[in-house]
């Protein structure tokens, strides 16, 4: 029988430097010394910047900007080089891995050549594309590597794409230096992980595996879409029938709001996947949207900690058992526009609902939220950056004589999810209350079993969520002056 394994993902934060390189090294080994967790297999993300950096690359190979080129890979090189002498001792150990990564920026070289001849005849630049942007992630399993070494513990990068993809979407009117995330294929990722990890765990030795990238099965390089490498560790965990999926960033866990955008956020110790899926959706970047797909199924948890405080507990997600997680958390999804598909006659049929999200579904826009309906109406929510193209499509496709199809720009969801709020029938009251005293008006609304979903102008969506923590989760207490203070003042007067 395989070994049981734990999966720990270490995102770009926790990897940006030397420092914070040598701190994972230390939790792996912390983790791999710990009798009561199983061996860990780990995914890493690229330092963080690194792949902003690799796709402005990318951008200037393909529109022949040779200079620009040249300067960031230079800045990129060095970059590593300098992070490489920060986690690892003077000796061997130092001059393997600058041998290794002078060896990986050189294949970087020839990628961004073969990038630089592809764009003008536009030969597979999508996936020309990918292949540089993977480079990141490449290097860093290097320098993860060599320090959870120099702690004393035996690692070793794997060089090979762990999971295996179909092809990526192609869409010819994406600009240069953009790439589009593929989807694992679950039954060739299994073998393919089995024949590369399984090896390595039964010598003892830590897997230390690239995150974000994957491979199809003819053999081109591909991505999971940008921050997917959350994605990447549980579907590789899931290929392992991992015991549980530890996702390392730089914040405690999922808190009840971002909190570089609120000040006094909680954190949230438990959380049902389904809530923690529709807080991605609706835009709290700690987990890309898709990181529960491949292990809801399976039961198998994620927790979410910190790596600068690997002490913290974190947010476990999982399934629900009896009780509800009590959890209530704040997202905002920004950049939306709302479509409006209006019959001409106002007692029109409306079983044009179905043409219409096919429609968008072709010009490759999900809607984010559905706001309302009636006889002869049907508003929803896309991304702004695919309105152009949705409302294209459904101009061509319907009948102009008995749609009219308008636009709203500049929207943004606030989500207030979690049974925290759906237990309690006066939320809604109160939601809308905290934005009517902000004087932010509701532009449309929505609930569910997950929560509510208020939607606002884009301009004022950092003060709806400011205001909705504030009064439907942690009041801002105002502080207490000091009696003396205020005789002073009364004395001035
Ligand atoms: N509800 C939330 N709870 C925790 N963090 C959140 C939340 N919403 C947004 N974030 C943001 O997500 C960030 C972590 O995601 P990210 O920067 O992608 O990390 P990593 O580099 O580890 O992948 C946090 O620093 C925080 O600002
Ligand atoms: N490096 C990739 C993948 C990723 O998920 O990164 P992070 O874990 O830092 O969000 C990106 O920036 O898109």
């Amino acid at each position: 029988m395989e070994q049981s394994v734990c999966v720990l993902k270490f995102g770009g934060t926790s990897v940006g430097n030397g420092e914070r390189i040598r701190r994972v090294a230390s939790i792996i080994t912390d983790t791999l010394h710990d009798p009561t967790t199983p061996f860990p297999v780990v995914v890493v993300s690229a330092m963080s910047g690194v792949t902003d950096q690799l796709l402005r690359i990318a951008r200037h190979a393909c529109s022949s900007e040779e200079e620009a080129c040249d300067k960031e890979l230079l800045a990129l090189r060095q970059k590593h080089i300098e992070t490489a002498a920060q986690v690892t001792p003077i000796g061997d150990e130092r001059n393997t891995l600058l041998h290794e990564l002078e060896a990986a920026l050189a294949q970087l070289s020839e990628d961004v050549g073969i990038l630089r001849q592809a764009a003008p005849v536009g030969d597979m630049v999508h996936l020309r594309t990918a292949a540089v942007a993977s480079w990141g992630e490449r290097l860093s399993i290097l320098l993860v590597s060599a320090a959870t070494r120099a702690h004393g513990v035996k690692a070793e990068p794997v060089r090979k794409e762990v999971i295996i993809t179909s092809h990526p979407p192609h869409d010819s009117s994406q600009p240069f230096g953009v790439v589009e995330g593929a989807d694992p294929l679950n039954d060739e990722t299994r073998a393919n992980a089995h024949t590369l990890i399984y090896p390595l765990v039964q010598a003892g030795i830590v897997p230390i595996a690239a995150g974000f990238l994957g491979r199809t099965i003819t053999g081109f390089v591909t991505t999971l879409g940008r921050n997917g490498s959350d994605y990447s560790a549980t579907t590789i965990g899931a290929a392992l029938d991992c015991v549980d999926v530890s996702i390392y960033t730089d914040v405690d866990g999922v808190l009840t709001a971002d909190p570089r955008l609120v000040a006094n956020t909680r954190l949230l110790p438990n959380l049902s996947y389904a809530e923690a899926a529709r807080l991605s959706w609706f835009g709290a970047k700690v987990l890309h949207p898709r990181t529960l797909i491949p292990i809801a199924l399976r039961n198998i948890p994620v927790r979410v900690r910190n790596s600068f405080r690997p002490h913290i507990r974190g947010t476990v997600i999982g399934p629900v058992d009896h009780t509800s997680s009590g959890a209530g958390a704040i997202s905002t999804r920004r950049k939306l526009a709302m479509i409006t598909v209006e019959s001409t006659d106002l007692f029109g049929a409306p079983e044009n609902a179905g043409q219409v999200f096919v429609l968008a579904a072709k010009a490759g826009a999900a809607p984010v939220a559905i706001c309302s309906s009636s006889g002869h109406h049907l508003s929803f929510l896309v991304d702004e950056k695919a309105i152009d193209s949705v409302v294209k499509l459904l101009h061509h496709d319907m009948d102009a004589a008995l749609w009219r199809v308008s636009v709203r720009r500049g929207l943004a969801a606030c989500a207030c999810i979690g049974s925290g709020f759906t237990n309690d029938p006066m939320s809604s009251a109160r939601a809308i209350t905290a934005l009517a005293s902000e004087r932010i008006p509701v532009i449309s609304q929505g609930a569910s079993e997950q929560g509510i979903t208020l939607i606002v102008e884009d301009r004022s969506s950092e003060r709806a969520l400011r205001c909705l923590h504030r009064d439907l989760i942690a009041p801002v207490i105002p502080l207490v002056r000091h009696p003396a203070e205020r005789k002073g003042e009364r004395r001035q007067a």
